[in-house]
């Protein structure tokens, strides 16, 4: 039976959690869809962990991972065989395959070793590689045969700075071949994703050279473990960097290269080609071959939203179980959902994953519509793309990553078990804050856009949809009532002043340093703090758009749940941006009270249907993986359960009190 008091939260409800749940899979079909897919996977004992996954050797998680995963892409490619008969392209960027990426993430707490083929090795073919290429190479990726692939860019010495990458390719003309190399300890590969053990194709990212002259970075696909024996090929040293905060599912690996020859067709070359007689031919888009990072920060947009929503849940629902500290003095001890604090500790990260994922959603159809536009010979809307995705990227995961934190905190000393499953969620989503580009990098190029649009403006030139608000920027009108549209014009006019600022200091900066990157070096710290104003006004106005849709479209109860949720968001980021806020606008202490108090009162309001909410998400028991967050709520029963699995408690005595505690107890030590 269900703890008593989530049973109580579930009938107060003013909401159907199904409901919710439609509206959040995108439709009843698309719900249908994604369940029948979860059940496939939870009925299966093959998916069911045999232990606690944080109790296996380094080695022994490796390997059980590596089992575990070629399971499910057998059963995935099964499933995925009988609901469509879309080429392997096609089927790359169908909404399956997010479906599938979302289960991946759920079905595996510390990732597998297989993702980084799909999540970077196929979209690379198909991004870098010419038709022929993906012909030769897409088709037979996308089955596996003969073929498992990593993405190999980043190095020892350098992952950032790009153009600072030291493996490089030599073009041998006399025998139309690349010779590979990694010519120090500083140009060794490190990070690729499977490439530890289970890889045996990388994408290697190298500076070209023809006739010693320098070409810029390309990519090659670099044979490193023979097909059949698996064995290193010959010039290649191979390995695992050894264990990490998280995601130790995932064997990354290193990689160095010594006099490896490729042919020439191996160079992947869409974007920029290497002629047999060493001719190069430079493409019509350079930064193309950045484009699988592009592809891959929109990706996470809504991966961290998922990790987030996960903790979200656990820790809602333990807040509905879990009574402590009166509150007045003559009632019994309430469910600590019930203090002001740990609501405001709570709704707003709920909040925060929905409006992220929206985010996430609005991107991934803007990176749908410039691919095409780029196959077309057009590029105009990549640098919006390009930024927009940066600063999405870095200002959700860094957010993300915070607010699993605090949710943690919130289910006080359980929250720090493994089995509460939030140190795997959190290294999960804090690792997504430096890969795919350092966070802070992507904010700076973010900034270098938002600036160049600002003087765009001001030469009253027509924006990107993003930023046109820098155009017409205007204080906001303050009215009786705190609405949206004042709430997303004050982050807009905060975000306006902040770039205006910093385009002002970089101005007098150049009156000192000549170079420009001395003068980005200079405004670095104000650069960011624009980016992320920048981010926190794009999300506030999605979020206020789709508020008004869904006042249209859903019903009533629903709507208003939903409405509630976009003003605790909204009012999150001003309360989260004040300081900016009130550099750029004379907001005056009664104001601040009355965002302050309607943000008091919509956690109040939003109370009553929050367990709903979290319901609505439709984690399954096994995707949230967490003592504290089952969805019958029998936490207690399951963390003594958990801790008696500990190896500690399979003898009653340990040896060590034979040979050391009793020796020391007596002296004898
Ligand atoms: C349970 C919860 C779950 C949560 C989630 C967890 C899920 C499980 C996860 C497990 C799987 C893990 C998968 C991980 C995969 C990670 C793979 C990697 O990290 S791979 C490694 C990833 N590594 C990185 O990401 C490295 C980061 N570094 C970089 O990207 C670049 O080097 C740079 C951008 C920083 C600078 O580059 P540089 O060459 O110095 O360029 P300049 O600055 O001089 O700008 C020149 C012009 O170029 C423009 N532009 C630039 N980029 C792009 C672009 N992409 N496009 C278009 N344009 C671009 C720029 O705007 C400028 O334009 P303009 O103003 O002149 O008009
Ligand atoms: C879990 C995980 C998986 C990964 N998977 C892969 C993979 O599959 N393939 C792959 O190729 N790589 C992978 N990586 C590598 C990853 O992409 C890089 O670590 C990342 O791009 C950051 O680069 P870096 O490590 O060189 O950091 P650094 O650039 O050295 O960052 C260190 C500090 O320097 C600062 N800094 C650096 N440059 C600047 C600048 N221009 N301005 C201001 N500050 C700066 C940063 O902000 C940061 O504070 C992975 C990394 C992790 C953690």
């Amino acid at each position: 039976m269900t703890n008593i008091d989530l049973q109580r939260e579930r009938q107060a409800a003013l909401i159907s959690s199904e409901d919710f749940a439609e509206w959040w899979a995108g439709g009843r079909d698309a719900l249908q869809e994604r369940r029948a897919l979860d059940k496939l996977f939870n009925e299966d004992d093959d998916f069911t962990d045999p232990q606690h996954t944080s109790l296996m050797s380094h080695k022994e998680l490796y390997e059980y991972t590596l089992a575990k995963a070629c399971k499910f892409i057998s059963k995935l490619r099964d499933w995925h065989a009988a609901e469509t008969q879309q080429s392997a392209i096609a089927s790359l960027y169908d909404f399956r395959m997010l479906l599938a990426g979302q289960l991946g993430t759920a079905l595996f707490q510390q990732s597998f070793p297989l993702r980084l083929h799909f999540s970077m090795f196929l979209p690379t073919l198909l991004g870098q590689g010419t038709e022929e290429q993906q012909r030769e190479w897409f088709e037979r990726a996308w089955r596996m045969d003969g073929i498992i692939g990593t993405y190999a860019q980043t190095e020892l010495g350098h992952g950032t700075f790009l153009r600072g990458l030291e493996t490089r390719a030599d073009y041998d003309m006399k025998s139309e071949e690349f010779i590979l190399n990694t010519p120090s300890l500083s140009a060794y590969k490190w990070w690729p994703g499977g490439l530890g053990q289970t890889a045996n194709v990388a994408i290697v990212m190298a500076q070209l050279y023809i006739k010693g002259k320098h070409y810029g970075l390309h990519p090659f696909l670099v044979r490193i473990r023979n097909a059949q024996t698996h064995l290193p090929e010959p010039g290649v040293d191979v390995g695992e960097i050894g264990p990490k905060l998280g995601l130790n599912g995932v064997n990354n690996g290193f990689l160095g290269l010594k006099d490896v020859r490729i042919p020439r067709k191996q160079m992947l070359m869409k974007n920029a080609e290497v002629r047999p007689n060493g001719r190069f031919v430079k493409g019509p888009e350079p930064l193309l071959t950045y484009g699988t990072m592009v592809f891959a920060r929109v990706m996470i947009v809504r991966d961290v939203s998922f990790g987030l929503l996960q903790a979200a849940t656990i820790a809602t629902r333990y807040s509905a179980v879990r009574r402590q500290s009166p509150i007045a003095v003559d009632q019994p001890e309430p469910q600590i959902l019930d203090h002001t604090t740990q609501q405001a500790k709570l709704f707003p990260q709920i909040a925060k994953g929905i409006f992220f994922r929206i985010a996430a959603d609005v991107v991934w159809l803007m990176y749908q519509s410039v691919a095409k536009e780029l196959g077309a010979g057009q590029r105009r809307n990549l640098p919006e793309l390009h930024a927009l995705s940066c600063c999405l990227k870095a200002y959700c995961s860094a957010e993300a990553e915070e607010a699993v934190e605090i949710l943690r905190k919130s289910c006080g000393g359980h929250g720090y078990l493994r089995s509460s499953n939030f140190p795997q969620i959190y290294g999960a989503v804090t690792a997504a804050c430096t890969y795919e580009g350092e966070n802070t990098v992507l904010l700076l190029q973010t900034a270098r856009f938002l600036v160049k649009q600002y003087v765009d403006g001001l030469k009253r030139k027509v924006l990107p949809s993003s930023v046109t608000y820098l155009r017409n920027a205007t204080p906001p009108k303050w009215g009786k009532s705190v609405e949206l549209k004042t709430l997303v014009r004050l982050l807009e006019y905060a975000a306006t002043e902040s770039i205006r600022s910093a385009f002002e200091y970089q101005k007098k900066q150049r009156k000192i340093f000549k170079s420009e990157p001395m003068v980005t070096n200079k405004a670095g710290i104000r650069l960011i703090q624009s980016a992320t104003l920048h981010a926190r006004a794009f999300l506030a106005r999605n979020a206020s758009e789709e508020a008004e849709k869904l006042r249209r479209q859903l019903k009533p109860a629903l709507a208003e749940v939903l409405v509630q949720l976009t003003e605790i968001f909204i009012l999150d980021l001003c309360l989260a941006s004040l300081g900016n806020i009130l550099l750029s606008f004379p907001l005056n202490s009664r104001q601040v009270e009355q965002l302050k108090t309607r943000f008091e009162r919509l956690l109040e309001e939003f109370r009553v249907n929050a367990v709903t909410v979290v319901d609505g998400f439709d984690f399954s028991d096994r995707v949230l993986g967490s003592t504290l967050g089952c969805y019958d709520g029998h936490v207690y029963e399951r963390l003594l359960a958990e801790a008696c699995q500990s190896p500690l408690n399979e003898e009653p005595v340990n040896q060590t009190f034979q040979t050391h505690l009793k020796p020391l107890m007596q002296g004898k030590l």
